[in-house]
C-alpha cells in the first residue's frame, strides 16, 4: 500500500507502507502508481516527495512474491513515469534504499537522504540483475566504473559515500521527511530538464572492455575461490592418508600449555567450540594476566556473536600435572625449540597414551618434536594466526609419522572452532610463511634499489592487500623475524663491504636486522618503518629518519637507486611468493593449489577476489610467470628463488592447463617418483 496526503500547501507526499521494509509488493506498486497519478493531476500540488513508513524507505522487491505469478503494475514503467513527471519528484530515504528501492529513488528527480540510511544494488547476492533500471541509470548518475562495483558486489554504500559518488544530492541528520518538503517547496517550478537520469549520456570511457574484463575475471575468481574453501576439507598426504577414509577422535577436553597472546587466543577459541579446556601457564606472572584477559575476551566474543559461555569451562593451572586427563594438548610456549622439546617431552610423560599432542609452532621442525615423544604418530602442528580467536586460518601440519587419525582429527577440531583448516606437510615455515619469507626478501631487496616502504605498500594495497608488507610488518613486529634470523645465524650486522649483504652464497638484506638494532621495533615501540605518534600508535606516517638511513645504507654498499615501479613491485613481491608455491605443491607440502590460495586468503590478506596467489598466476598466464621470472632472475642471479620452479615449467610445457587441471600433472609427477 501507500498513503497519499497533500502537506505544506503544494507537496503531495507518498508514504510506502509495507511492513516491515516496504517492500514494493503489488499493492504498494499499484499504490505508488495511483498516488503519482492523484499528484499529478491535481493543480495545487506542485512538487511531490516520496518516502516509507517506520523510518524505512524501500527494501526493493518483496522477496515474499519471488516465483509466484506476477500481478500489479510493473516496477520499469511505474518508475520510467515518475521519471517523466513534469512535477519534481524528491525521495526522501531512511533506513535503507536497497535493490528496486533504490532504483525507485533514481527515478526520482532528487535524492535527500538521513545520514545513518544504507543504499545499494543487492541484487547480486540473490542471483538477480537490478534490472528495474538501476543497470542502466546508476551508470548514467556515478560512471560506469563506480556503478559496476556497486551492481556485482552487492555491497551496501553508507549515505556519505552515496553523497561523495554522487547519488545523493543532500544529506542530513534531521528528519528526513521534513527536509524533503521543504526541498520540494524551494524546486516547485525549476526545469527537470537536467534531472531525469535516464536522459544523462554515460560519460566515455576509452578502456571499457578492460573494466568488464577486470570483472568478469573478479567474478570468476570469487566463484573458484568458493569451490577452493570447501576443497580444502577434502584433504589428503603424500602417504595416502585421506579425509574420507580417516577416522577422526572425539576431543570433549583440550588444554592449552603457555598463555602469551597466541595460547590466549587458542584458549578463547576453543571455549567457543564449546570445548572444556585446561589452560596451563607456569610463569605466575603471566598466569595472573591471562586469568583477567582471557574472561574478557570470551565476554566481547559473546557479545559480538550473541553467544553464551559457560564460565567455568576453562580451568588454570601453573603445572603442567594437570593436564594428564586431556584428549588433546595444544602447545603455544615461547618459539624455541630447546623450550619446546622440554614440554613436549614432559607431555608424553604426563598426558593419557592416547592424547593428540599438537604444536602451534609457525615454523619449527614437528618431526622433531614428535621424536621427543612416546607417541609420535599422535604429533601433528596446529598454526594458528594471530589473533587465534578471529583468524579464520589453521595450518594442520602433519609430521613423517602422525597417523591419519591424529590429522583428521585435528583437521576435525579446526572446523569446529570455526576455522578454515587446511593440511601441509613438515617443512621449515610451512606453506604460508615459507611463501612470505621470499615476499619479505624481495620488498627488502627493493628498498635496497631504490624503492621506500610507502611505495611498495601503495603497489600492494592497490592490488588489493589490506596492508602493504611494512605496514604489516610494522604491525606484527620486526623483532619476531629478528629473533628467528638471529637463531638461523644470519643476522649478523658486524659484516662489512659485500659480505654484508650476501649469505651463504645468496643475496641477502641487513635492513630488517639493522632497524631492530635502532630499536625499531615498529608499532610497539612508535618507530619501524614508518613512524606512530606514540608506542602502540596505529596511523603509519613517513619517516624523513628512515628515508635518511635508506639513503646512507645505499651510499654506503654503493647502490645507486633508480625508478622502481609498481608493476615491477607487484612481479617481484608476488612471483617469487607464487613460484615458492608452485614449488611446494612440487614437494607435496600442499596437496593442490586451492590450499595455498586458501592459506593465502584467510591467513595473509591476500584480495578474495583475486583468488589466492595461484588462481592469479593463472590469470596472469603461466608462461608470462615464468618470462618474467626468468627476466629477474637474469637480473639478480645470485636469488636463486627467482628461477622457475619445476612445476611451473612442467605445467607450461605441457600447455598451461587451467587450475582445476593441476593436480593430474602433480600426480603424474609424483607417480614417477
Ligand atoms: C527489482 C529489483 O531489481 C530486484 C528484483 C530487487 O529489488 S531484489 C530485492 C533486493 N533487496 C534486498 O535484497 C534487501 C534484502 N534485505 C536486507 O538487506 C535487509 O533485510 C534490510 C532491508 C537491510 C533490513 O535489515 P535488518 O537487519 O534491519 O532486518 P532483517 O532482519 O534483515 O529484515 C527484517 C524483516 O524484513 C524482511 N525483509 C527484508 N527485506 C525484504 C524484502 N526485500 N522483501 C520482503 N521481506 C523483506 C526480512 O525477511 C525480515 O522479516 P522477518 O524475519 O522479521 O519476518
Amino acid at each position: 500500500m501507500a498513503q497519499y496526503r497533500r502537506v505544506s500547501g503544494s507537496v503531495g507526499l507518498i508514504t510506502l507502507q509495507n511492513p516491515p521494509v516496504n517492500a514494493l509488493s503489488a499493492s504498494v506498486r499499484q499504490g505508488i502508481v495511483d498516488s503519482v497519478k492523484r499528484a499529478l493531476g491535481d493543480q495545487k500540488v506542485k512538487s511531490v516527495v516520496i518516502c516509507g513508513q517506520n523510518g524505512v524507505f524501500c527494501g526493493g522487491a518483496d522477496i515474499r512474491e519471488f516465483g509466484r505469478q506476477m500481478s500489479g503494475p510493473p516496477l520499469v514503467p511505474m518508475i520510467h513515469d515518475i521519471e517523466a513527471a513534469n512535477k519534481p519528484v524528491v525521495a526522501a530515504i531512511e533506513g535503507s534504499a536497497l535493490g528496486g528501492g533504490l532504483e525507485l529513488a533514481l527515478g526520482c528527480h532528487y535524492r535527500i537522504s538521513h545520514s545513518k540510511a544504507k543504499l545499494g544494488l543487492p541484487e547480486v547476492t540473490l542471483g538477480l540483475l537490478p534490472a528495474a533500471g538501476g543497470t542502466q541509470r546508476l551508470p548514467r548518475l556515478i560512471g560506469v566504473p563506480a556503478a559496476l562495483n556497486l551492481i556485482t558486489t552487492g555491497r551496501h554504500v553508507t549515505a556519505a559515500e552515496a553523497l561523495q559518488l554522487g547519488i545523493l544530492d543532500h544529506v542530513t541528520e534531521h528528519n528526513t521527511v521534513d527536509v524533503a518538503v521543504k526541498f520540494a517547496l524551494s524546486v516547485t517550478g525549476e526545469s527537470l530538464d537536467g534531472r531525469r537520469i535516464s536522459s544523462f549520456s554515460c560519460a566515455p570511457l576509452s578502456d571499457l572492455d578492460s573494466l568488464f574484463e577486470e570483472a568478469m575475471l573478479k567474478a570468476r575468481a570469487l566463484q573458484y575461490f568458493f569451490f577452493a574453501q570447501r576443497a580444502v576439507g577434502r584433504w589428503s598426504t603424500p602417504s595416502g592418508a585421506r579425509w574420507d577414509t580417516s577416522q577422526p577422535r572425539p576431543v570433549r577436553k583440550a588444554a592449552v600449555i603457555g598463555l602469551g597472546t597466541m595460547g590466549r587466543g587458542i584458549t578463547v577459541a576453543l571455549a567457543q567450540a564449546g570445548l572444556s579446556v585446561v589452560a596451563v601457564e607456569t610463569h605466575a606472572k603471566q598466569l595472573m594476566e591471562a586469568k583477567k584477559a582471557v574472561p574478557s575476551m570470551l565476554k566481547r566474543g559473546a557479545v559480538r556473536g550473541g553467544t553464551t559461555i559457560e564460565p567455568d569451562s576453562i580451568t588454570y593451572s601453573e603445572t603442567v600435572q594437570a593436564v594428564a586427563d586431556v584428549d588433546l594438548v595444544i602447545e603455544a610456549v615461547f618459539e624455541d625449540m630447546a623450550l619446546k622439546e622440554k614440554v613436549f617431552q614432559q607431555l608424553s610423560i604426563v598426558c593419557k597414551p592416547d592424547t593428540l599432542l599438537c604444536t602451534n609452532t609457525s615454523s619449527l621442525d614437528v618431526d622433531h618434536l614428535a621424536s621427543q615423544t612416546r607417541h609420535p604418530e599422535l604429533v601433528v602442528g596446529m598454526h594458528f594466526f594471530a589473533p587465534a580467536h578471529v583468524m579464520k586460518l589453521l595450518e594442520v601440519v602433519y609430521g613423517r609419522r602422525s597417523s591419519p587419525a591424529a590429522v583428521a582429527t585435528a583437521m576435525q577440531l579446526g572446523k569446529k572452532m570455526g576455522k578454515v583448516s587446511v593440511a601441509v606437510g613438515n617443512c621449515r615455515g610451512f606453506a604460508g610463511n615459507r611463501m612470505l619469507k621470499r615476499y619479505l626478501e624481495q620488498a627488502f631487496f627493493l628498498l635496497e634499489e631504490g624503492a621506500t616502504p610507502e611505495l611498495v605498500d601503495r603497489a600492494l594495497e592497490e592490488f588489493g592487500f589490506p596492508m602493504g608488507v611494512f605496514r604489516m610488518s610494522d604491525l606484527s613486529g620486526l623483532d619476531v623475524g629478528w629473533r628467528v634470523r638471529k637463531a638461523d645465524g644470519l643476522a649478523d650486522t658486524s659484516l662489512t663491504g659485500t659480505s654484508a649483504r650476501v649469505r651463504q652464497g645468496c643475496r641477502y638484506s641487513p635492513l630488517g636486522d639493522l632497524l631492530c638494532e635502532h630499536g625499531r621495533f615498529g608499532q610497539k615501540t612508535g618507530r619501524g618503518w614508518y613512524q606512530y605518534d606514540k608506542p602502540g600508535g596505529r596511523v603509519a606516517k613517513s619517516d624523513p629518519w628512515l628515508h635518511n638511513f635508506l639513503d646512507e645504507y645505499r651510499a654506503r654498499h654503493g647502490l645507486v637507486p633508480r625508478c622502481i615501479d609498481q608493476q615491477e613491485v607487484l612481479e617481484r613481491c608476488l612471483f617469487v611468493l607464487i613460484n615458492e608455491g608452485f614449488q611446494i605443491l612440487e614437494e607435496g607440502i600442499a596437496a593442490g593449489p586451492e590450499d595455498i590460495d586458501a592459506i593465502y586468503v584467510f591467513g595473509y590478506g591476500w584480495p578474495r577476489h583475486r583468488g589466492g596467489p595461484m588462481f592469479y598466476a593463472d590469470m596472469v598466464g603461466l608462461e608470462r610467470v615464468v618470462e618474467r621470472l626468468e627476466r629477474y632472475h637474469q637480473a639478480h642471479p645470485n636469488v636463486p628463488y627467482l628461477q622457475p620452479s619445476g612445476l611451473l615449467r612442467r605445467l607450461v610445457a605441457n600447455g598451461s592447463p587451467p587450475i582445476h587441471k593441476w593436480r593430474n600433472v602433480i600426480k603424474n609427477r609424483n607417480s614417477q617418483l
